[in-house]
This record gives structure tokens, sequence and C-alpha cells, in this order.
């Protein structure tokens, strides 16, 4: 076995469901979470957190990055290692970006490269899927891309969604947290047999508008009835918001991942003014924001030794 000092990994942001596709589809962003493992030979845990909002993460065996690696561990049979994490925050927390699939991710992929690697890709994704309970922001950000998760039996078909290059993810993160676990009490256990044909069909034309980039496809395929209208009372100013993206320009808004951040898809000429009027929506119903147009980050997961 080889001796390794340390390993840095880092974790691109997701935004999850795109609308139609709740649970299933999600897009890898670029923004990233940084996590460097490092060995004890002293023993114990130390886990120490720098950037924006560092505050709200646990430093104890509570930590979800913590709980990852020792899910990998018991998964693969051996005790956890002492270890020093330090993560270095780029992604907002609780905000529908994807921060707890992050942990999730380089909590697994830090220590299975601590201990040479004896799980494979695909491994290391079923795990992440069971510890998150839904596949559609690991599976993003650890493969990178846009991604659609199928279920088959036990295990899963990911399928590479193409994505026209002028489509733009525009995010609108506001200054609050919504957890996912809260976002997903606020939704029905059961939903009519016409809600489910409506995000059928509509996941569909969204899967064919993101690979032409088909104005009228976009704008129509990025409405959902199984998620968003239940959410939307989460969020302050989601109305105004939305009128406001659409106002200029955009072919939709969705909130992304749980929530409550809200991402507009956007072509180049009109990301400017989108940016600016879901800001100053924002701002006019009494909430900070900060606005970002973003890119699809196509990598994924990577780590440095
Ligand atoms: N970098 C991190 N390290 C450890 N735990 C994290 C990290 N980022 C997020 N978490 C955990 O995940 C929680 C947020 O998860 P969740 O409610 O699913 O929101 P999100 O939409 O950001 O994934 C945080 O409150 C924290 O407990
Ligand atoms: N499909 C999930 C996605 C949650 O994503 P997150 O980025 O908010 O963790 C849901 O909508 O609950």
């Amino acid at each position: 076995m080889s001796v390794i000092s340390s390993i840095t990994v880092t974790v691109p942001a997701t935004t999850a469901n795109l609308g139609p596709g709740f649970d299933c589809i999600g897009a890898a962003l670029t923004l990233y979470n940084k996590f460097k493992f490092t060995p004890l030979a002293e023993g114990g845990l130390i886990i120490s957190v720098t950037g924006k909002e560092a505050e709200g993460v646990q430093t104890d065996e509570n930590n979800l990055l913590y709980q990852a690696f020792v899910k990998f561990y018991q998964y693969i049979g051996q005790k956890p290692p002492s270890v020093k994490m330090e993560i270095d925050l780029g992604v907002p927390l609780a905000r529908g970006l994807g921060s707890s699939a992050t942990a999730i991710v380089g909590g697994l992929v830090g220590a299975n490269q601590l201990a040479d690697a004896p799980l494979s890709v695909l491994e290391v994704m079923k795990l992440a899927i069971a510890m998150e309970g839904h596949p559609d922001n690991v599976v993003p950000a650890l493969l990178g891309g846009c991604r659609l998760a199928a279920s088959s039996g036990d295990s899963w078909e990911i399928c590479d969604v193409p994505w026209y290059g002028d489509i733009i993810p525009v995010v609108a993160i506001p200054d609050f947290e919504l957890s996912t676990s809260e976002a997903r009490q606020v939704l029905p256990p059961q939903v009519t047999r016409s809600d489910a044909i409506f995000n059928t069909a509509h996941l569909g034309l969204l899967l064919r508008g993101l690979q032409t980039g088909q104005e009228q496809w976009l704008r129509t395929a990025l409405q959902d009835k199984l998620h968003q209208p239940y959410r939307q009372a989460l969020i302050p100013g989601y109305d105004a918001v939305n009128a406001a993206a659409l106002g200029a320009g955009a072919y939709g808004m969705v909130i992304s991942g749980a929530g409550p951040t809200l991402l507009a898809l956007v072509n180049q000429l009109q990301s400017q003014a989108v940016q600016e009027a879901m800001l100053s929506a924002w701002q006019s119903a009494g909430i900070m924001a900060v606005v970002r147009s973003l890119s699809l980050d196509n990598q994924g997961v990577t780590y440095q030794r």
C-alpha cells in the first residue's frame, strides 16, 4: 500500500430537478467546495472550515463530510483512520446548490483515495445515492455535466444529457437558508395521473430543448407540477423574481434543487438583463441576494495528492 500524506478533493455545486426532472436530473456548476484529508498518526478527528458561512458547518463527528468518510470504511469493512479534514467552502449552504452532495461525494472519494481506491466510480456513486436518498445532485457532482439517472432494480442507468452551448445557467442565491428536508416535507405523498403525465411530457421536451437550444421547447419544458407548486410558498419573492426573469427574456425560471436559489436558463444576449432583473426583483421584495452567471462543470469530482 502506498503512503499518502494528504489528498485534496474538489467537488462542484449542482442544480437539481431543472423544473420537471424532480429527483432524476441535475447539472454540475462552476462553483466548488474543496476538501483536504490528512491521516493523523496521533489519532483523533480534526475538522476545520474556511470560507463564507464556515460557522454553519459542524466540526465534530456529526459533520456530513466525516459521516460519508466513515460510511466508506464501514462499507469496505475497515475501521476509519484518524484524519484531519480541512474544508474550504465555495458552495453556499442549504441554498439548493447541492452543498450536502459535495460533502457526501467529497467524503466518499477522499476516503476511497486514502484507502488506495478499492471502489470503482460506480460503486462510489451507488453509496453516494444511498446516502443522499436521490441521485440528481450527487451524480453530476461526481461525474460532471448534466446527468439523468434512472433506477433499474438495484442499479442505476446514468445518461449524459447533451447541453446546447448557448444555454447559460443564471443562479439567484438569496441570503436565507432552506434545508432540503424541510422542502421535501411540503410535498404530497401522492400525485394525480394528470400531473404525472404533465411531468413525463415536459421532462422529455426538456431533454430535447437542452440538446437543441430550441427556444419554444425550452420555454414550455421548464414547467413542473411535482414539486415547485408546493415549494414556492417557502421562497418569499418567488413570483416577482420569476416575472422579472421572464420579462427580461429568460427561457424560464425554476427552483434550483430544493431551493431557495432560483435558476434561470438564458441565452448569452439576455444574460446580463436577466441577472439585473432578478436581483432587483429580490431587492424590491426586501431580500438580499447574489446573482451569478455560471457554466456547466464537465469534470465532476477531481483530486490532487
Ligand atoms: N462542506 C460541507 N461539509 C460538511 N457538511 C456540509 C457541507 N456542506 C453542507 N453540509 C451539510 O449539508 C447541509 C445542507 O444540506 P441541504 O439541506 O441538503 O442543502 P443543500 O441544498 O445545500 O444540499 C448543511 O446544513 C450541512 O449540515
Ligand atoms: N431532488 C431533490 C434535490 C435536492 O437538491 P439540493 O441541492 O437542494 O440538495 C429535491 O428537490 O428535494
